[in-house]
This record gives structure tokens, sequence and C-alpha cells, in this order.
């Protein structure tokens, strides 16, 4: 069986290979129509009566564009930026610390704001509302709290749980928006921009191809293109061909419809040693030794979308497209009549 190239995988590296193609404008950040609709409007409107933007969450699968979209809303907004994350903040002292350093009308990203502390989203809820701290002073009979203002400032969240986010945090984002997998045709034009910015000479054929096995996600799409240009270099003649790509993204295991090795393993197992489900996702991740979140979060997602699998109140189950992928047949017995019932 191949290993899987953890570096193909849409979830985060340690260092952030992604810079160099990352749009910094509204104007050349491609796709979520809606949602860029609707943010071109709300920071307009928040400079037109030149207060903070609304608090804004970003959610959906890794890799899709929330902590870009954030970056580009600061710049739009004309407004500083500080980034910071859930796991980070371990104190509430820490997140108070920032938030009294905010210049006015600042953009405050949270990412993996799904992994606050309690204590820490207890600090979020005035600030948020109010743009107050509320501050302890004393401790036993002889403590009372204490107000501070902060200045005006936008937060916006990013998670890829929005499950996972409590009640009473969720409801204090003005702007939620839902970040969806992309079309092969703009995947085709966000590889065709990295390209250009590699400077590799692109037919358009060959960036389709790209685009096509990107799994719906432009850092995919990013890491792809990186390689594929790799091969351009060193095994071909300076051009980005399709057939080029072809071999190159066969090479690194990333199949005809864009699932590389972790995704082709998921959905063996359930045909394999399940007769196609139901399986329990724990089960699943046991079997195949990866994270419960792990396979929540980045595998089963584009899955779901494709069609391959499907969820059940029982478990996962393999749908006929999968069975038809992995070149076997759909059995015809107890398991699949299941998938009727519901
Ligand atoms: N619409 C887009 N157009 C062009 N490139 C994009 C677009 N969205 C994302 N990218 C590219 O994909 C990379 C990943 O995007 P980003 O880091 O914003 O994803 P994310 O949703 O924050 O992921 P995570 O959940 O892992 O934090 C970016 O560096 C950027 O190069
Ligand atoms: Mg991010």
């Amino acid at each position: 069986m191949m290993t899987p190239d953890p570096t193909l995988r849409p979830d985060r590296l340690p260092e952030d290979t992604d810079r160099a193609l990352r749009p910094q404008a509204l104007e050349e950040f491609v796709g979520q129509a809606e949602a860029r609709a609707n943010l071109r409007v709300f920071i307009e409107s928040a400079r037109m009566r030149g207060e903070a933007m609304d608090h804004t969450l970003f959610h959906g699968p890794p890799g899709l564009g929330k902590t870009t979209l954030a970056q580009i809303m600061a710049r739009e907004l004309g407004v500083g930026f500080r980034m910071t994350s859930g796991p980070v903040l371990a104190k509430p002292g820490d997140l108070a610390a920032i938030l009294t350093n905010l210049e006015p009308r600042d953009v405050l990203f949270i990412d993996e704001i799904h992994r606050l502390s309690p204590v820490v989203e207890e600090v979020l809820y005035p600030a948020m509302e109010d743009f107050a701290l509320d501050l302890v002073i004393g401790e036993g009979p002889a403590a009372r709290t204490v107000r501070i203002d902060l200045q005006p400032f936008t937060l916006v969240g990013a998670t890829t749980r929005l499950g996972l986010l409590t009640t009473p945090l969720r409801d204090r984002f003005g702007i939620p928006t839902r970040l969806q997998f992309y079309t092969e045709e703009e995947l085709d034009l966000i590889v065709g921009r990295g390209a250009r910015l590699l400077g590799v000479q692109a037919e358009a054929e060959g960036t389709r191809e790209i685009a096509r096995r990107a799994r719906g996600t432009p850092r995919v799409a990013g890491r792809l293109l990186r390689r594929v240009v790799d091969f351009v270099l060193v095994e071909g003649d300076g051009r980005l061909t399709k057939e080029i790509a072809d071999r190159a993204l066969t090479r690194l295991g990333v199949d005809h419809i864009g699932l590389d090795g972790a995704d082709r393993r998921y959905l063996s197992l359930l045909a394999e040693n399940y007769g196609g489900g139901p399986v329990g996702v724990e089960t699943i991740a046991a079997a195949l030794s990866e994270a419960r979140d792990a396979i929540e979060e980045v595998i089963e997602p584009y899955l779901l979308q494709q069609g391959l699998i499907q969820r059940t109140p029982r478990g996962r189950m393999l749908a006929a497209k999968a069975w038809r992928h992995l070149g076997l047949e759909p059995p015809k017995g107890p398991g699949q009549a299941d998938l009727f019932e519901l």
C-alpha cells in the first residue's frame, strides 16, 4: 500500500508554504461568490460608517480560505490585523492583554476558536458585546469587578468544527459564513494564477488536470501545483502540460478524481472489512490509526461532498459510486438496503 504523502493533506504544515500564493485583496480571491459578495457589502458599510465591522465567523473544512479572508478583511477595512488561536490562549490574562492593546477598529483573528478554554471564552462575551473587559480585583470577600472599556474591534473567528462551538459564542457573531468546496473551474483559475506567480508556462489542459485533482481545496491545489512544477523543471521541457501533470500526480499517489492514499485507505477499509458499513467513526479511526478529529475534519467532508460515503445514524456507509471507484461491485445485501430505509 502506498504511504500517503503528508504534505499533500489539506491540513496545516508547521511552516506556511502557502504564503506566496495567498491572495491579498477581495478582488483576487476566487470562488465563494456568495460569501465574497456579502463581505464586500459589510466591509464597505463599515468603512462608510467609520465603525468596526461586525464580528465574523468563518467555518468549513481546512484549506478553503478562512485565514486568507480574515487577512483580506483587515486590509480592505484599512485596519490592523492581530492573529492568535484558541489553543494558544491558555489564561484569561493572555486574551485580556491582546484585547487591551488593540487599536480602534482592528481585526482580531482567533483561529481554531472551538478550542478556546471556557474561562478564556468568558472574557470574550463582554468584549464582543460591549467592547468591555470585566476584571476581578482582589480576592475573597474583598474581590470586586472592575469594567474596563476596550476600543471597538472586529473579532474574526475561524473553525473547522462549527458543532464544537458553544451556543453563546456562536450567537455573538453577527456574520456567520460557511465556506464551500471550490468547483473545478474556480480551482483552475487559482492554479493558473499560481503558475503565473511561480513563473511557469502552463497549458490550459495542464492547470485543468491539477484543478480536477485538488480535492475542491485551494491549499491542495497550491501544493499539487508546486509538485507538478518540480516535475516540469526536472523531467519536462519547461511547460506545464496535461501529460506531465498527470504523470506527476499519479507518481504522488493522487488518483484521477483527486483522492490520495488516506482517502483510498478509508474507502477500502469500509469496502473490504465492513461490507460497506455502517461503521462508527471511532472504529474507522482505530482501524486506520488516525485521530478521529482528522477523519471528521479532513478526510470525510470531501468524501461526503463527492457522494462517495453517507452519514447515517448508525455510522458511515459506502455509496455505490465509491464501490465503482474502487473497481468493486456494490453488494445487494442488507447493508445496502439500510440506505433506503432512511
Ligand atoms: N479563494 C482563493 N483563491 C486563491 N487561493 C486561495 C483561495 N483560498 C485559499 N487560497 C490558498 O489556499 C491556502 C490556504 O488557505 P487558508 O490558509 O486561508 O485556509 P484556511 O481555511 O484558513 O485553512 P485552515 O482551516 O487549515 O486554517 C492559502 O495560502 C492560499 O494560498
Ligand atoms: Mg487557517
